[in-house]
């Protein structure tokens, strides 16, 4: 049975950083929570090791947690993402969220070691903006990535999508390539400003949710976080870039999905979290946003781990909310929480 928080938010998936290093330098970038990824390209030592990440699965696991999410940085800088998905315990449901730069000459290798999907980042169609958002050169590079998971029957490939206002233009193109490209899906990713700054850069999310209510045949909610999910069919007059999906002669499916995260000031995504964190040098982390709520687990025994684990859980709170609340218009730290900061501190 998954653990549940105070908050009665069962926790029943895992995100593993496996790495803080990134061959990108996203200017949006949030890191999952860990700031910069500028930084040395070489394996650093205070990486979990992948025994050290599968101790913590095998933890987790007999806890009830059903799925976990590889993760960095860049977690494909790691040489052995292959055989650390291999050794996953069996009973959980494995992705990782790449920039998609690696996947060529590698995602068949992933698929083969039980990797069940994985989700791609790309924030416009366009070779110029691409290289800007990214700086990087891998536009290429990465829609073969994409056709090279597709491929290797990784499907549903989910595109990741940050919107903010130097993306926000390119929206209808990417829903009009999901919804041509048979095993695509769009994940529309609101811009967090939290940890990468940029308030500037924020838009209104309740715009796109707006245009893609009416640009929907249907419209579902997920448990997860409480997100919407809109199908979207294909356009006649639409003609975005094409990838062969399936191969030259696969039909297209002429609907796709899109789903909209919007973690920003959302009190209801954040009622609805359901995943613990583990940073790339083995600390347990309730919340993307929270820095002090990080629990080690390096050198431990497994009851140790077990302890870290439950402590983790137990001190959840929802960011939006209960961490921080509205006071005059305003989003505070919550006084309870500050004063447990400075107890921690002392
Ligand atoms: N604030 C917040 N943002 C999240 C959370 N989960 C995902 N995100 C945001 O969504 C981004 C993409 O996450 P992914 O790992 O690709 O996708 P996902 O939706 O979590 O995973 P899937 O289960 O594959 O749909 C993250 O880097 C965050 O920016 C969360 O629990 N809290
Ligand atoms: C931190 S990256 C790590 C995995 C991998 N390097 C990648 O880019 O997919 C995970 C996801 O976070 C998203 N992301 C990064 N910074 C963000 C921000 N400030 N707001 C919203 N999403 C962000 C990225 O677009 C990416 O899809
Ligand atoms: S590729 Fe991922 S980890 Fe790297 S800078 Fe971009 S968003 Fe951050
Ligand atoms: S509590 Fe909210 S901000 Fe924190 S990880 Fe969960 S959804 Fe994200």
């Amino acid at each position: 049975m998954p653990l549940d928080d105070d908050h009665g938010r069962s926790v029943t998936g895992i995100r593993v950083s496996l790495t803080d290093r990134c061959n990108f330098d996203c200017q949006y970038c949030h890191n999952e929570g860990l700031g910069d990824t500028r930084g040395p390209m070489e394996p650093q030592d205070d990486e979990m090791t992948a025994d050290e990440v599968i101790r913590l699965l095998d933890v987790v696991r007999a806890f009830g947690v059903e799925t976990v999410k590889f993760t960095g940085g860049e977690p494909m800088l790691r040489d052995d993402l292959a055989e650390i998905v291999r050794r996953v315990p069996e009973e959980m449901d494995v992705s990782v969220t790449t920039n998609g730069s690696f996947l060529p000459g590698r995602a068949a290798a992933l698929a083969d070691a039980g990797l069940e999907r994985v989700n791609v980042s790309q924030d416009a169609l366009d070779r110029e903006a691409f290289a800007e958002l990214t700086q990087s050169g891998a536009y290429d590079t990465v829609i073969e990535g994409v056709e090279a998971a597709l491929d290797a029957g990784l499907a549903p490939v989910k595109l990741n999508m940050v919107v903010m206002e130097p993306t926000a233009g390119y929206v209808p193109e990417m829903v009009d390539f999901v919804a041509a490209t048979d095993g695509l899906q769009l994940q529309l990713i609101e811009y967090m400003p939290e940890i990468a700054g940029h308030p500037e850069w924020a838009i209104d999310i309740a715009r796109v949710h707006d245009w893609l209510a009416d640009r929907a045949t249907r419209v579902e909610r997920r448990e997860m976080h409480g997100r919407r999910r809109y199908y979207v069919t294909e356009r006649e007059e639409a003609a975005p870039p094409s990838i062969e999906s399936a191969g030259p002669d696969a039909p297209a499916s002429g609907e796709g999905m899109v789903e909209v995260v919007d973690p920003v000031e959302n009190t209801d995504f954040c009622a609805n979290c359901h995943r613990v964190r583990v940073t790339h040098d083995g600390q347990f982390k309730g919340c993307l946003n929270r820095h002090d709520d990080h629990r080690s687990t390096g050198g431990m025994t497994r009851a140790e781990i077990e302890a870290a684990f439950r402590e983790t859980v137990a001190n959840r709170v929802p960011f939006y909310g209960e961490y921080m609340v509205e006071s005059e218009g305003e989003w505070v730290r919550n006084d309870r929480y500050v004063e447990r900061v400075v107890a921690d501190d002392d």
